[in-house]
């Protein structure tokens, strides 16, 4: 089976003060093709879900059960040297925030390079016009000047245009979104979506998206999974879910967080998504 496949997940913060359950046997499947959408109100565990996957926990995180099966192998089970093989090649990775992710010192063109280099990746003059046209697509106005660059030269959605051109750089077939677009102004979070949809969508990839806009997993997703105190309470189609939600904490952040004339403008849109399939 491709995609990936999450199983029984448990996730815990070990401290002085005692242990933090975040993740309590959580399961899931991101197939081929597909953009799922992971919602939920603050502390319910969406990053801890998508971060424990990749291994990208926050130190003292730990996922103490479970397997996170990505075409056949178990990527909790590898170590650290083999995941971040797959983590940029495989798997691309974008974070709340783009500067995070980007290297002050570094021109954009060398960041490119250093992702290449990193994966064993022969850099030539058609690594760099992929990089070009990456950019390009993703939306940044001059490619060139960009890569001539360094990162504090860029506006925030500049920024995550390009980390959104580097996790797509190796062609990975799957991408993981932390609330890819929090740290930017609400005029350009859309446009990054946008683009973030398009790249994925339009090339068979699959894409795993936290966010807190049921919005945009409204415009964007094909299945949602709906979590609530580090469990998975609901997923299914997004046509399904927000229609005719079944748990009764999806109808309760459905109504709290979408205003009424919102609500509307959801159902309409998953309706005519439904009718043109
Ligand atoms: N560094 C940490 N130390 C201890 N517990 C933590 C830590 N980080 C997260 N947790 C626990 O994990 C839970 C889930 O946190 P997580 O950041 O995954 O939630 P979230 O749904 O992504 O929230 P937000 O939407 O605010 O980003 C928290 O409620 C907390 O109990």
């Amino acid at each position: 089976m491709s995609g990936l496949q999450v199983r029984d997940l448990v996730t815990e913060f070990h401290s002085r003060s005692g242990v933090t359950r975040a993740l309590h046997g959580v399961s899931f499947e991101v197939g081929a093709n597909e953009i799922v959408g992971v919602v939920g109100e603050s502390g319910s565990g969406k990053s801890t879900v998508v971060r424990s996957v990749i291994k990208l926990l926050m130190p003292p995180g730990r996922v103490t059960a479970g397997t996170a099966e990505f075409h056949g192998q178990d990527l909790l089970k590898l170590p650290e040297r083999q995941i971040r093989r797959i983590r940029g090649r495989e798997i691309g990775f974008v974070a709340q925030n783009p500067f995070s992710a980007l290297n002050p010192v570094v021109r954009i063109e060398k960041q490119f390079s250093n992702i290449a280099k990193a994966h064993g990746v022969g850099v030539d003059a058609g690594s760099r016009d992929r990089a070009l046209e990456l950019l390009a697509s993703s939306g940044v106005d001059n490619p060139e000047r960009v890569m001539r660059g360094y990162a504090h030269e860029l506006s925030g959605g500049m920024a995550q245009r390009v980390v959104i051109a580097m996790a797509l750089y190796l062609n990975p077939r799957l991408v993981i979104a932390d609330e890819p677009t929090t740290a930017l102004d609400l005029t350009v979070q859309r446009q990054v979506l946008d683009t973030l949809t398009r790249l994925t969508k339009g090339s068979g990839r699959s894409m795993l998206i936290v966010t807190h806009d049921l919005g945009v997993v409204a415009n964007y997703c094909d299945r949602v999974l709906v979590m609530y105190r580090g469990r998975l309470v609901e997923q299914g189609p997004v046509s399904q879910v927000f229609v005719q939600p079944k748990d009764p904490y999806t109808v309760s952040l459905l109504n709290s967080v979408v205003q009424p004339e919102a609500a509307e403008a959801l159902l309409a849109t998953e309706l005519s998504k439904s009718r043109s399939i």
